[in-house]
């Protein structure tokens, strides 16, 4: 193309931006309209409220839009069932007051050769066109970029537009990738709602951002179920979640609950620790059957039948009948507090058979009222009596008998021993729980009653959950799916799954699909290759990871003052743009914040423990030894830390490296693009 048509072109592309424009207002003035005409219009008043209330949120929704591209793609069709069309695709769709909308939603089924199509397959499309836009207010369209798909061109990862996306630095939450979807990751965004899936991506593959827009996209394809059941984020820790909250917000989608696991549970804040063998049996697996056993240990078979007078007769249920029901339900595997709701229900029909063998015929009033009264409540409080989740834990962790009863060939006695509380509270009630015994609460209130479920979990780092935790997720996706997202390389803590299918049977998934992503967006390759050094010290087989970013800066050094070093090295990164990241053992964080004091906002010290999943434009590592040495799995820690630059990693260290194959004692080693 020449340049005067390459302007042309380009103000043809101004136009129907302000076009876009223009409908952008003309929509959000309607809506505004609705509301205001809405009250009038509506029949009775409940129905007004609640469309007025509807109304008013799409209004908020409009006007709060984030000023963002109104659109970043367009496809061109030459054949096929959209021939001759030609759609601008963006976050919304935006239509004027008739005729057919000027941008679609990305999410719309033929949105999704936008992502698809190649030159082998190119479903009817010629032209694939990505437009840039300039990132400051008032956003401005600078250029766009074809790719000729009739014509053979394909550019995959070598867009130009993708590679600007994926380089620029990172400074605040994360941000939606839209634009830029692969191929591979559209496909796990736009599975089937009743599809589990799980993702096991190296680092920077975009795990997270596939989990995210995959609730978006099931949300606008499944709207009315989704609503009424619900979608659930879970993310490792309240910072990964403040790095995220912004994504589905700027995709349209504010009704998703996003939590980390502990913000599921509803049992009260743990007031005291586990020491680390109480812990590791606690999230064991088998501490579920325990639980079991001792719910069920609660239950009396009936020795006693029952005798109710009910006006001029006596009705009476023997004590063998009453133990048959009993036995039967049993035997159904129900929730606790069902299996007594059961036993009541079935004895009060027992006295109504008795009842209408008199030849009467007892109303729903009478059953009701049978069903509570004093004889009937006074045997299911013997046989089947109510529990509370607290109660039931502390009679384990209290007494030693209870709990050999109930652990008896599921623990070893060192295993129970190490569950006994030194000193027993006086009761329950005055219990000081650690985490761990919250997880175990859940798991006896999912006996006692099934919890409310959701629709979708999306599940990240899910590599991190003890089975114990999985359980608390499988509990409340009984009836929906999930997409599980993790890494095994990154596995942290003390349970960390060496096998996705171990770990999505915890799940209650097992058939999940199980697929890998391999292409890393956020580590430059040089940097990625020094990390991947670590993986044959890992103690898991994972597909090793190959990264689209060819710039990118790395620098290990050795140095006898690390504090001063550390201080020179941010100085230094302080003259480029984006974040700057100085991550260390916890007990450095304090000198090392100290030290840095005063060198602004784009700068944070940040603890091992606390940065998976995040990102910073430049990270540096300060002494890595005791990074691996401060905690068991220490090593997938520093794999980690090592894996969180988008720009620029320097490792800063003062020792020779400590007894792993690791190359810190490398000679001064910068690659530079
Ligand atoms: N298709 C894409 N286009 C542009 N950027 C992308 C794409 N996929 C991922 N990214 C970017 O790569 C970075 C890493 O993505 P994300 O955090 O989702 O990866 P992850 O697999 O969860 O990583 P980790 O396991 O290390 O936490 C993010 O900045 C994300 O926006």
């Amino acid at each position: 193309m020449t340049r005067l048509q390459d302007m042309a072109t380009l103000a043809e592309e101004h136009d129907y931006m302000a076009r876009v424009r223009a409908a952008q207002d003309w929509m959000l003035d309607h809506a505004r309209m609705r509301v205001a005409t809405g009250a009038q219009v509506a029949g009775d008043r409940y129905t007004a409220e609640t469309l007025g209330r509807m109304l008013k949120s799409h209004v908020k929704e409009l006007a709060e839009e984030p000023e963002g591209a109104p659109y970043f793609g367009r496809l061109t069709f030459t054949e096929g069932e959209h021939r001759d069309q030609r759609y601008y695709i963006g976050r919304r769709r935006i239509t004027e007051e008739q005729g057919p909308p000027l941008v679609i939603d990305w999410r719309a089924p033929v949105s999704s050769l936008f992502y698809r199509a190649s030159a082998t397959d190119r479903h009817g499309v010629a032209v694939r066109r990505r437009y840039g836009w300039s990132n400051r207010s008032p956003i401005r369209l600078t250029g766009f970029e074809d790719e000729h798909l009739d014509r053979g061109e394909e550019l995959g990862t070598t867009s130009r537009l993708l590679a600007e996306e994926i380089e620029r630095p990172r400074v605040g939450p994360m941000r939606d990738i839209v634009a830029t979807i692969q191929p591979e990751q559209d496909e796990l965004v736009r599975a089937d709602l009743d599809q589990s899936l799980c993702v096991q991506g190296g680092p920077g593959t975009g795990k997270t951002a596939v989990g995210l827009h995959r609730a978006a996209y099931l949300l606008y394809a499944h709207r009315r179920q989704l609503k009424r059941t619900g979608v659930l984020v879970v993310g490792p820790n309240p910072t990964f979640l403040e790095y995220i909250a912004a994504v589905l917000p700027a995709l349209g989608e504010v009704d998703v609950q996003q939590r980390t696991l502990d913000g599921l549970l509803t049992s009260a804040e743990p007031r005291a620790t586990d020491a680390d063998q109480a812990a590791l049996v606690k999230h064991d697996v088998r501490t579920a059957a325990v639980l079991r056993r001792a719910l069920v240990g609660r239950l009396r078979e009936p020795t006693d039948g029952i005798v109710l007078t009910d006006g001029s007769y006596r009705l009476r249920v023997t004590a063998t009948a009453l133990a048959r029901e009993f036995a039967r339900i049993t035997t159904e595997d129900l929730p606790y507090a069902l299996g007594r709701e059961r036993l009541r229900t079935r004895i009060v029909a027992l006295l109504q058979r008795q009842l209408e063998y008199h030849g009467e015929s007892p109303n729903r009033k009478w059953l009701d009222k049978t069903g509570r009264s004093q004889p009937v409540t006074a045997i299911l409080d013997r046989c089947w009596p109510r529990v509370r989740p607290e109660e039931v834990l502390a009679g384990l962790l209290g007494d030693a008998d209870a709990l050999k009863l109930a652990a008896d060939g599921i623990l070893s006695d060192a295993e129970q021993q190490a569950l006994l509380w030194a000193r027993p509270p006086r009761s329950w009630k005055s219990a000081r729980w650690t985490a761990a015994d919250r997880v175990l609460l859940d798991e006896i209130a999912g006996a006692i009653e099934h919890p409310a479920g959701f629709g979708h979990i999306v599940v990240d780092e899910a590599q991190d959950l003890s089975p114990m935790q999985c359980r608390v997720l499988a509990r409340r996706s009984r009836h929906g799916s999930v997409t599980v997202l993790g890494d095994l390389a990154q596995g942290t803590s003390a349970w960390a799954a060496a096998d996705w299918r171990v770990q999505l049977g915890h799940l209650g998934k097992p058939d999940a699909t199980v697929t890998a992503l391999t292409l890393g967006f956020r580590v430059p390759a040089v940097v990625l290759a020094y990390a991947n050094r670590l993986l044959p010290h890992l103690k898991v087989t994972v597909p090793v990871v190959r990264s689209v970013r060819g710039d990118g800066l790395l620098d290990v050094r050795r140095t006898s003052d690390l504090t001063a070093a550390v201080v020179e090295r941010v100085r230094a990164a302080l003259e480029l743009a984006g974040s700057i990241a100085v991550i260390c053992s916890a007990e450095r964080v304090n000198s090392l914040a100290t030290a840095l004091d005063g060198c602004g906002e784009r700068v944070s010290v940040r603890p091992a423990t606390e940065v998976k999943g995040l990102e910073f434009d430049h990270v540096v590592v300060a002494e890595p030894d005791e990074i691996v040495a401060a905690e068991p799995r220490g090593i997938h820690r520093l794999y980690v830390v090592l894996t969180r630059a988008v720009s620029r990693l320097e490792v800063v260290h003062t020792g020779e490296s400590g007894g792993w194959d690791l190359p810190f004692h490398a000679a001064h080693h910068v690659a530079r693009r």
